[in-house]
């Protein structure tokens, strides 16, 4: 427990957990990658622009290797100094992180996991922002998202088919729409099994049949309040005669996004709401998350794509977000450290944003450890109680376990599930599927 009486945040400082192997072993190895991506960048810089370009890339790489060192050897965090606007929430949120270590240095085997991480990856951007000629031109992760997006190929376009044979014949066929919202609901669930922070940038992809695996893969859902979620939204289509907003927080690119994309179509297009706003991040994140630019990549590629489902979709959602039926937004709030309980305060604009929301679905690990503020919480403690006072509207996060906290579950289940896989919190082989419906 710490001073207010919840239970601990994880941390790196609790020897064996998932956060210490995560800061031992996981970040330095993406910190290694993130350096041999960008060296390996460093010809086609100087054939793209010049030497001092390929130099400043140089500077770069030496920036990031620092920052493994730091992280190595237990350094504390220092100051965000790019000058981007986020800087002084961070300086703010390290003051208090101070405070409560009694004045100390918050240092990464010390800290909050979840505050190491994202500063882990604030750090990476800020080394790329420093410099002058390269600080808005570079994504780390870009290859690698592009690559997991390509290499789910397959099962992008079968779900893409089906779902464009399903929307086509809405009127006709017999089985019911709640049908198919569930299965987009599990397909865009499983989708987050695709994250490429997991495998330590290793490659993540989709590859075999998501309309197959959904059946399958059932047994694994520890928590499952799907039919809440229907009885939510076929309420909301009825008191806004279609006309609701649905929120979806994004997680990330590749096939994830894919699932996403078709769960607001089918949502949409089957007259729940009007309107989809995503939620992407302001600069690259975890390795795999979303970018403004990943997005528009995603749909530019939906368009070339030979396949007709694709294409089909491509075009629609290129109109969407010309009509406003869709809208993207970007919020620096999402590449913070903070618990979303920390929202109304941080950034009030936001949270009165999605005030303005029917329904939010957020997606993945993250998310859900944002939404649960990454404590070390009895497993039981209800999903409510973890959010603190974070309700801006129903929501529904969609999470495959890939860190170790979860809430809400029945007594003994954890224990049950444990005797069935000892990695079960860790791998992405488990889920909930967990709504707060005020
Ligand atoms: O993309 P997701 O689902 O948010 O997963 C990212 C997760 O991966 C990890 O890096 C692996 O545990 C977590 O730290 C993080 O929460
Ligand atoms: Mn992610």
């Amino acid at each position: 427990m710490d001073g207010n009486s919840l239970p601990s945040p994880l941390s790196a400082k609790y020897k064996g957990t998932f956060g210490y192997y995560t800061v031992r072993d996981r970040l330095p190895v993406i910190l290694t990658k993130v350096v041999d991506t960008l060296c390996r960048m460093n010809s086609k810089i100087a054939d793209q622009y010049d030497e001092e370009h390929a130099e400043s890339l140089k500077n770069i790489c030496g920036r990031i290797s620092q920052l493994k060192y730091e992280v190595q050897t237990n350094k504390p965090v220092t100051p965000i100094q790019d000058g981007w606007a986020d800087a002084i929430v961070w300086d703010k949120y390290y003051k208090k992180q101070k405070t409560l270590i009694d004045g100390a240095e918050p240092c990464w085997f010390v800290s909050p996991w979840l505050y190491m991480e994202c500063y882990m990856y604030r750090k990476i951007m800020e080394s790329i922002h420093l410099s002058k000629l390269l600080g808005d031109k570079i994504d780390p992760f870009r290859d690698q998202k592009e690559q997991a997006f390509m290499t789910s190929q397959a099962a992008t376009i079968a779900v893409s088919m089906d779902l464009m044979e399903k929307l086509t014949k809405l009127d006709e066929i017999a089985e019911p729409l709640k049908y198919i919202f569930v299965h987009y609901l599990k397909i865009a669930l499983w989708g987050n099994k695709c994250d490429l922070s997991i495998s330590g940038g290793d490659e993540n992809t989709q590859t075999s049949c998501p309309l197959a695996q959904v059946d399958i893969l059932e047994p694994y859902i520890l928590v499952d309040n799907t039919s809440q979620v229907w009885d939510t939204l076929v309420a909301i289509k009825k008191a806004k005669s279609g006309h609701g907003q649905l929120d979806i927080v994004l997680d990330n690119a590749g096939f994830e996004l894919v699932t996403d994309l078709c769960l607001a179509e089918l949502l949409l297009s089957s007259g729940f709401v009007s309107k989809v706003v995503f939620h992407a991040k302001a600069m690259p994140w975890f390795v795999s998350d979303v970018t403004l630019h990943d997005f528009h990549w995603t749909l530019q590629m939906f368009c070339a794509s030979n396949n007709m489902g694709m294409s089909h979709f491509g075009n629609l959602w290129q109109s969407r977000l010309k009509d406003g039926s869709w809208s993207l937004r970007v919020h620096e709030f999402w590449t913070l450290p903070h618990s979303f309980h920390e929202m109304e305060e941080t950034v009030p604009k936001l949270y009165a944003e999605l005030e303005l929301s029917d329904f939010i679905f957020f997606k993945g690990d993250l998310n859900y450890r944002k939404l649960t503020s990454d404590r070390s919480w009895d497993f039981t403690t209800s999903f409510q109680k973890t959010l603190q006072g974070f309700t801006p509207a129903p929501l529904c996060t969609l999470r495959t376990l890939k860190c170790d906290t979860v809430v809400g579950l029945n007594p003994g289940q954890a224990e049950k599930v444990e005797k069935e896989d000892s990695d079960w919190m860790i791998t992405g082989s488990y889920a909930v599927i967990q709504a707060y419906i005020p």
